[in-house]
C-alpha cells in the first residue's frame, strides 16, 4: 500500500514566534506524524528580509514571496505568524480560498476583521484556529470555544498582555524605570513589533474583544473596547497602591450585564494584594472565567515569548492536521446573539482617586459633597502630608470608592479638578473586587 502523502505546511513569518514554530515542527517530526497519522512537511517559510541570519532554519525553505508560497499547489495548512493586518489578511483569505486550513496568532487582525475570516473559512470548508492569539501558551480559546460551550459565561477578566505585566511587575518589585523594562521586554521577544500596541493597551484590547466574542457568542470588535494603557502609571501610583494593599495590573474585563449587554474594557487596575491575579508575575498571563454552572475557573501561564507561543500554535497545527486527515472541520464562528455593547459611561466599577490639595478645613467635605452629587460613595480615604510642601499646607489624598458608574465618577472628578483647593493632576484608576 502506498503511504498517505504528507500534509504540506506553509509558514508565514519567521521572527520571534515563527522561528520557534519551525524549530518545534522539526523536533516534533516522528511524534507529530504519530499524533496526526500523516507526516507534516514544512514546504516553505516566507519572510521580509532574506538576508537576515536565521540560525537553525533551512535557508532553502525561505522565500520573500508569501503570495507565491500560499498559492503553491496542494498546501494543506498555512501558519500565519507575520502579524499586522495587511498583507496577513489577504494571504489568509487566499490560503483559505485555495483550500488550506489556517492557524494564526494575529489578534490584531482577528479583533478587527474576525468575521471576514470566519466566513471565508466556512465558505471554503476549512479550519481557522488561533489559540496563540490570546495569552500566549495558555489554552483559553479552546476552553471558551469548545469546553465551556454548554455553559453560560458571565464574565472573563484577566491579565492578557505579557509586556505590560512584565513592566508593572518590575516597577513594583524592583523599582525599575518604565523605559528600561520596556527595552528588556523587547529584547526578550515579548513586545509587539510596535510596542505602542502593548503599552497603550491595544494588544490587550484586541485579545479582550476576541475573548468577549467567544464568551458571549456575539461579535465584539476592537472599537467596542474601552481601552487605556499603562503609560500614565507612575512609580508614585505603584507605591501608593502598595501602601493601600493593592498591586496595579493592566486588567481586561469582559462582562455580561443583567440587561444582556456586554462591556469590554482594558484599564490599569488596583488589584487587592491577596487576589490571585496580584501574584501573576513577569510576562505571565492569567484569565478568570465566571460561568453559571462551572463557577469560577482560572487559567495561568506564559503569555508571551517565542517558544511558549509556538507551543500554542503547534497545538492548533496538530488539531487542524487531524481534522484534515479525518476529512472534518473544527468549530466555526458562534455569534448568534447580537448583544449590544453597554454604553461606556454606564459600566460600574470601584475607583481609586489620588490628588493633592491645600490642607484647609472643609476640603474633604467639599470633595465628599462633589462625589455625592454624582452618586459616588466613598469607601476609604487616606490623607498624608504632601511631599515637598511645609507640614499643614499641602495634603495628598488617596480615595477608594464603592461601585459607581464610570460616567458619574468622571463627572465627579471634573468637579474636583475645578476646585481651587486641588493643586495638581488627579489620578483615576479602577479597583478590582
Ligand atoms: N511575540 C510574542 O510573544 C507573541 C506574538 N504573537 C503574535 O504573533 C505574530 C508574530 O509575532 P512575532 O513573531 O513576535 O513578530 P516578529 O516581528 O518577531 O516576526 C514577524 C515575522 O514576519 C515577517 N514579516 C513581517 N511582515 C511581513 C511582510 N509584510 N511580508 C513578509 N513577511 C513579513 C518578518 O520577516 P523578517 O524576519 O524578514 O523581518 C518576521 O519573520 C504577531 O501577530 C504577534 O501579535 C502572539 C502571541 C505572542
Ligand atoms: N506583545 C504581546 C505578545 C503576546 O501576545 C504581549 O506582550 O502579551
Amino acid at each position: 500500500m502506498t503511504p498517505a502523502r504528507p500534509l504540506k505546511v506553509a509558514l508565514l513569518g519567521c521572527g520571534v514566534v515563527g522561528s520557534q514554530v519551525a524549530r518545534q515542527m522539526l523536533e516534533g517530526g516522528d511524534e507529530f506524524q504519530a499524533r496526526v497519522g500523516r507526516r507534516l512537511d514544512l514546504v516553505g517559510i516566507s519572510v521580509r528580509n532574506l538576508a537576515k541570519d536565521r540560525p537553525g532554519i533551512d535557508a532553502a525553505l525561505l522565500t520573500d514571496d508569501a503570495a507565491e508560497l500560499v498559492a503553491r499547489k496542494g498546501i494543506d495548512l498555512v501558519i500565519e505568524v507575520m502579524g499586522g493586518v495587511e498583507p496577513a489578511r489577504s494571504l489568509i483569505l487566499a490560503a483559505m480560498a485555495g483550500g488550506a486550513s489556517v492557524i494564526t496568532a494575529n489578534k490584531q487582525l482577528l479583533a478587527q476583521d474576525g468575521p471576514t475570516l470566519y466566513e471565508a473559512a466556512a465558505e471554503a470548508g476549512v479550519d481557522l484556529y488561533y489559540e496563540a492569539a490570546v495569552a500566549g501558551a495558555i489554552p483559553i480559546i479552546r476552553p471558551l470555544r469548545e469546553s465551556l460551550v454548554g455553559d453560560e459565561v458571565t464574565a472573563v477578566k484577566g491579565i492578557v498582555n505579557g509586556t505590560t505585566n512584565f513592566i508593572l511587575d518590575k516597577m513594583t518589585t524592583e523599582g525599575s524605570s518604565f523605559d528600561e523594562v520596556l527595552a528588556e521586554a523587547q529584547r526578550l521577544g515579548y513586545a509587539e513589533d510596535d510596542p505602542t500596541a502593548d503599552v497603550e493597551g491595544l494588544d490587550a484590547a484586541a485579545k479582550a474583544a476576541i475573548l468577549a466574542s467567544l464568551a458571549f457568542h456575539s461579535r465584539v470588535n476592537l472599537d467596542d473596547v474601552d481601552c487605556e494603557g499603562i503609560t500614565t502609571v507612575t512609580a508614585d501610583d505603584v507605591a501608593t497602591a502598595a501602601e493601600l494593599g493593592y498591586v496595579i495590573k493592566l486588567l481586561a474585563r469582559c462582562a455580561l450585564a443583567p440587561d444582556n449587554s456586554i462591556s469590554v474594557g482594558v484599564h490599569p487596575t488596583l488589584v487587592p494584594a491577596n487576589h490571585p491575579l496580584a501574584n501573576v508575575s513577569g510576562a505571565f498571563n492569567a484569565v478568570f472565567i465566571e460561568s453559571r454552572h462551572a463557577g469560577q475557573l482560572m487559567f495561568m501561564g506564559p503569555g508571551a515569548g517565542g517558544a511558549p507561543t509556538a507551543s500554542a500554535v503547534l497545538g492548533d497545527v496538530i488539531t487542524a492536521a487531524r481534522n484534515r486527515v479525518r476529512g472534518v472541520a473544527g468549530p466555526g464562528e458562534s455569534s448568534y446573539s447580537a448583544r449590544p455593547v453597554t454604553p461606556r459611561n454606564l459600566v460600574p466599577s470601584r475607583f481609586y482617586v489620588a490628588l493633592s490639595v491645600d490642607d484647609e478645613p472643609g476640603v474633604l467635605a467639599k470633595i465628599a459633597a462633589s462625589f455625592a452629587r454624582y452618586q459616588v460613595s466613598i469607601q476609604a480615604v487616606r490623607q498624608e502630608s504632601e511631599p515637598g510642601r511645609p507640614l499643614g499646607q499641602g495634603a495628598r489624598l488617596a480615595i477608594l470608592t464603592h461601585a459607581a458608574r464610570v460616567g458619574d465618577m468622571k463627572a465627579a472628578v471634573e468637579d474636583l479638578a475645578a476646585m481651587p483647593e486641588v493643586t495638581g493632576g488627579i489620578t483615576l484608576m479602577r479597583v478590582e473586587g
